[in-house]
């Protein structure tokens, strides 16, 4: 085996000359030395470290979101049926671990509730908005942990929302409108017409056309599959073209010749879900599952997830430029956004201390009135009693000077009467 060269960090002085252009070098190699191994180390660990994928669901009660759900993974998730008498819209989250040969994938299915079932639906769409922008900061939160742990974290974010439109064959109705502009910015749309058995092949062209009309009417973004890739990329456009998938669901296996097919058994033939000549599930299930999957998920990473963050972190006040156009380190705007609050803080402070002032002395006001008040009302008062004293004391006096009077005139009654009595007594010895 060839000797490996030493790498050496590149050490360009100052001001030298350096080719513009064409800065990476192509080196002819001398030997092998392994790294077209590389890819396999992706696909081992990956195979090692299981794959997840997180698929929403939304749709009328009973429009066949589990039926859809189980034909896509093959199996039977065993799920109940809900009612149609919820005052609310709600959401079940169930997450199951499937295996295909040695490759785990770790499987979340969010489905919406009682959708459509109330007389007034102009919120129904909030719980599902609610649910993707959740995740979307629990991740967020995830993130800006010092200590963060992606190795083993449950990233719960919507990689795709499976959107089944009811098989009217008119339009879309304004509750599907209403719902998928609300969160065409949040999650990769992939609208589909569910239970397409039960329209005809000629009303489900047109049904098709007038939904891609509506869509584009409306300003509603659904995922296109990417076509820059160009192993992928005719297949991809000619599926882009073929939206929304006309989709039937089933678990029913069914005899058609000598072999059994998962289909819908009616009086006049059978439905086979898997051929691309009755409905278009295989389409959605290879677009999804086998060809885009990771272009799903990258979307959600980096357009969906990257807006809410952006968002996110703008409300919170951070930049990466400042007002004069030039970079913000982290740093500045940490440091100008703790003096922002330092001055706030001091502002507020100073705020409270002029109110409290401002209170005090109104109080203080307030007091010497009160005191003034009550002092003025003893003096009155004062004055009340003083008078009432000495016309009280002039009262005694007289009632003094009566009893000396009555006194008085009582010793010299007393006086007189004993002079009666003499006298009559005198008299009557007399006249004896
Ligand atoms: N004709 C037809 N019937 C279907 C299809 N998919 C499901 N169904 C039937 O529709 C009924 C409801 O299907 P589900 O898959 O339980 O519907 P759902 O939307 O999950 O129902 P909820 O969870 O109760 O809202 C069942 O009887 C299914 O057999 C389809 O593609 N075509």
């Amino acid at each position: 085996m060839a000797e490996k060269p030493v790498c050496m960090p590149t050490q360009i002085p100052r001001g030298e000359d350096v080719p513009k252009g064409d800065s990476v070098r192509c080196l002819t190699m001398l030997g092998h030395f392994g790294f077209e191994c590389l890819p396999h180390q992706l696909v081992n660990r990956s195979i090692q470290q299981g794959f997840s994928f997180n698929i929403l669901c939304v749709g009328e009660t009973g429009i066949g979101k589990s039926t859809l759900i189980d034909t896509l993974f093959n199996t039977n998730l065993k799920d109940k049926k809900s009612s149609h008498f919820y005052s609310n819209v709600g959401l079940k989250i169930q997450t199951y671990e499937l295996q295909e040969s040695n490759i785990q994938l770790k499987l979340t299915v969010v489905k919406t509730v009682g959708y459509g079932d109330q007389i007034n639906k102009e919120a129904s769409y909030q719980p599902v908005v609610d649910y993707v922008d959740a995740q979307f900061e629990a991740y967020l939160q995830e993130e800006l942990k010092i200590k963060r742990s992606f190795v083993d974290y449950h990233d719960s974010r919507i990689h795709v929302c499976l959107y089944l439109i009811s098989p009217t064959g008119h339009s879309l109705k304004s509750l599907d409108l209403l719902t998928m502009k609300n969160i065409d910015s949040k999650v990769n749309i992939v609208p589909l017409i569910a239970k397409a058995d039960t329209i005809s092949k000629n009303d489900l062209q047109k049904f098709k056309c007038k939904i891609m009309s509506e869509l584009i009417s409306n300003g509603i973004q659904i995922y296109q599959f990417p076509t820059e890739d160009e192993t992928t990329a005719q297949m991809n456009s000619s599926m882009n073209g073929q939206l929304p998938f006309a989709v039937v669901g089933s678990m029913d296996e069914v005899k058609v010749g000598k072999r059994m097919v998962r289909g819908r058994q009616y009086p006049w033939g059978v439905l086979q879900v898997e051929n691309e000549n009755h409905c278009d599930f295989v389409k959605l299930r290879d677009m999804l599952l086998c060809i885009n999957m990771e272009d799903l998920k990258e979307q959600t990473h980096i357009q969906h997830y990257e807006r809410y963050r952006c968002c996110k972190l703008k409300k919170m006040g951070f930049t990466d430029v400042g007002p004069d156009n030039k970079p913000l380190s982290f740093q500045e705007i940490y440091e100008a956004k703790r003096q922002k609050f330092y001055d706030q803080c001091r502002r507020e402070e100073e705020e409270l201390k002029q109110k409290f002032m401002q209170r005090v002395k109104e109080k203080e006001t307030t007091f010497k009135e009160s005191e003034k008040e009550l002092q003025e009302k003893f003096e009155h008062l004062k004055r009340v009693q003083q008078e009432e004293t000495m016309k009280l004391e002039d009262e005694r006096r007289q009632l003094e000077e009566e009893i000396i009077d009555f006194y008085k005139m009582k010793a010299v009654s007393e006086t007189l009467q004993t002079q009666v009595c003499t006298n009559i007594k005198k008299e009557k010895e007399r006249k004896k």
